[in-house]
């Protein structure tokens, strides 16, 4: 069993529609999960994996829900490197800043040590319109490497 933060950007709810069915499927394998709505980086466990489960929102910004977070992790200096994260990024590729909200968090994680768990995910509402379906197709490809210890 390990223990996984989910956490949630997201301005019309659909988004958090797949975190839902993610979380799901990890507590059906025994894992712990916690979807959090307004992240906050004191509560977050720093030796957990956590997985950004994120749309895009304006031109390439994070939703409002997810943002003070960012500022967040702008503002800190905490060690990361025992983190390992998963990014599963929701957007839509008519807009050129395709999936690019969460890659801010990404890239200040990278900042702080952390690692990236498995490949990214971009789900193109265009081409999948449930992205549900899509989000749970590449959790399966690599959700039996998750240890305790990650
Ligand atoms: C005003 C607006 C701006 C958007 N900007 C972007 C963008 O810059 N990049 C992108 O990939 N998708 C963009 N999108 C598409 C959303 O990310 C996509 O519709 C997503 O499914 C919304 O999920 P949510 O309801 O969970 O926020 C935008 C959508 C709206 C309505």
């Amino acid at each position: 069993m390990a223990k996984i933060e989910i956490l949630v950007g997201t301005t019309q709810g659909g988004t958090e529609y797949v975190a839902d069915d993610m979380a799901a499927e990890l507590d059906k394998l025994g894992h712990e999960t916690q979807i959090h709505l307004t992240p906050n980086l004191s509560e977050l466990d720093p030796k957990s994996l956590w997985m950004i489960v994120s749309s895009t929102h304006g031109a390439g910004d994070l939703p409002d829900n997810i943002a003070p977070f960012y500022q967040q992790l702008i503002a800190t200096n905490d060690d990361l490197t025992e983190l390992k994260y998963a990014l599963c990024a929701i957007g839509d590729s008519s807009y050129d800043t395709f999936c690019q909200g969460p890659e801010k968090i990404i890239s200040r994680l990278d900042q702080l040590g952390a690692i990236s768990f498995v490949n990214k995910i971009q789900i193109d509402v265009q081409m999948d319109p449930v992205p549900e379906d899509a989000a749970l197709a590449w959790l399966a490809q690599w959700q039996s490497s998750i240890t305790p210890t990650n």
